[in-house]
């Protein structure tokens, strides 16, 4: 093989860039999703009171011990409370102060109630049941202590953090800001959806196919066309947008043939190649470059061999910039449920259905230029050098998408 290892691969993409440190403030309602980009410390307890958890009587534990519904004990009611109301009232001996669910607990009373068990009184009210200090009662601070900790640097936003963040009060919250990337076809053949397809054309689907898992990897795609094959005009196109993005993914045009031009264009750029192959299949002639300090990773332009070196180094290059945890490569390992007869002289990576410890072949063939089977796919099986097949039952390694 002339290439080099898919692991040497991602360590030197990975090296060749910083990770992006731009802050941007967002409205909590558009963070799900988002990587934090400071420490969150609770301003607030919370609950920012002593409340009741119930709806009943706020009272004192020592007025009603011995209470039974043979033996009531009758407390005299002194106000009422509603949640998001209190009472500057202090309940004394023998008496009680109606409170309702969420309302601020008043000053005297060290336990609330139920309403069931009681009459219901609303000037003097029997109490049917003893409860101790504390009971249904719920502390200030309990849930969130003021100056903790709850979200730290780097963590990714969920909808729980979300809502924690809301009920400390806040509407905006520092986010690191989107990885920003630009995509290109390239190839002559390749046209735009929407057009007649004449002879010896294809649709594109890498740019669409690949922006829209950018979007599910939390990418801001800024850009994505379809650009023939011409290498100036590629190169003149990289040169202009570079400033503009943080990445430039292409597809196309990386191999041996006669328009194979991603080799010029990196040369036209003067671009520093850091490689070009990779010892697996699909996708081995991809080529990784540098260029303005940015990265310009060019895969192959057959769709699956895209989208699969898309995930495998692609990704990686996104975690490294965005520092999305959740994209972290992720490898597990299996047992095949199916044969696969083809021998894997290299190293090879197919597509494939993993559910707990199984792994699944899908329908179809598995070659580079073919998508139609990868529906429904969530891993990439990776074969080692050498494997004269997989036999049904055989522990495979595969890495999830
Ligand atoms: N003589 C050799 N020929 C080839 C070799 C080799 O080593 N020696 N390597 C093969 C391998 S492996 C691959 S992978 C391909 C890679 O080719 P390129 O990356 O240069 O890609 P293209 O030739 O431009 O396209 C390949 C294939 O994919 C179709 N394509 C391209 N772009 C799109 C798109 N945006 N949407 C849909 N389909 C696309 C294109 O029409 C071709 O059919 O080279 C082998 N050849
Ligand atoms: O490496 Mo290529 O993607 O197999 O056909």
């Amino acid at each position: 093989m002339v290439g080099i290892e898919l692991e040497l691969a991602i360590n030197l993409i990975c090296d060749s860039v910083d990770s992006i440190k731009d802050i941007e403030e967002v409205s909590i309602e558009k963070a799900r999703g988002r990587i934090i980009g400071e420490d969150i410390i609770a301003p607030i307890n919370q609950p920012p009171f002593d409340r009741s958890p119930l709806d009943g009587y706020a009272l004192r534990s020592e007025d009603i011990v011995g209470a039974s519904k043979e033996n009531p004990i009758k407390l005299k009611v002194i106000d009422e409370v509603f949640a998001g109301g209190y009472t500057h009232k202090e309940v004394k001996k023998q008496e009680t102060v109606r409170i309702m669910t969420g309302a601020k607990i008043p000053k005297g009373c060290d336990c609330v109630i139920r309403q069931e068990s009681t009459d219901y009184g609303m000037e003097t009210v029997e109490i049917y049941e003893e409860i101790k200090h504390h009971q249904n009662y719920c502390f200030e601070g309990e849930d969130i202590q003021k100056g903790s900790k709850l979200i730290e640097i780097g963590e990714k936003l969920t909808h729980v953090h979300i809502g924690i963040i809301a009920s400390m009060g806040y509407e905006k919250v520092k986010v690191i800001r989107k990885t920003k990337v630009a995509l290109i076809s390239t190839g002559d053949e390749v046209i735009c959806g929407g057009t007649p397809l004449t002879e010896g054309k294809i649709y594109d689907s890498n740019r669409r196919m690949i922006a829209a898992r950018l979007e599910d990897l939390g990418c801001d795609v800024v850009i994505a066309e379809v650009m023939g094959d011409d290498e100036n005009l590629i190169a003149n196109e990289i040169k202009a947008i570079m400033d503009n993005v943080d990445v430039v993914f292409t597809t196309g045009g990386v191999s041996v043939g006669k328009k194979d031009i991603m080799h010029q264009v990196i040369q036209i750029l003067d671009a520093k190649r850091i490689f070009w192959r990779v010892n697996m299949k699909p996708g081995t002639p991809a080529i990784y470059a540098v260029y303005k300090n940015k990265p310009l990773l060019c895969l192959s332009g057959n769709p699956f061999a895209a989208i699969a070196t898309f995930e495998l180094m692609g990704k990686q290059l996104l975690y490294k910039l965005g520092q999305d945890p959740d994209l972290k490569e992720v490898r597990k390992e299996a047992i095949l449920q199916d044969e696969f007869l083809k021998a894997s002289r290299g190293r090879r990576l197919i597509r494939a259905i993993y559910d707990e410890g199984k792994v699944y072949l899908p329908k179809g063939g598995h070659s580079s230029g073919m998508l139609g089977s990868m529906v429904g796919c969530n891993c990439l099986i990776d074969i080692k050098p050498g494997t004269p097949k997989l036999d049904k039952g055989d522990k495979v390694q595969v890495v999830l998408l």
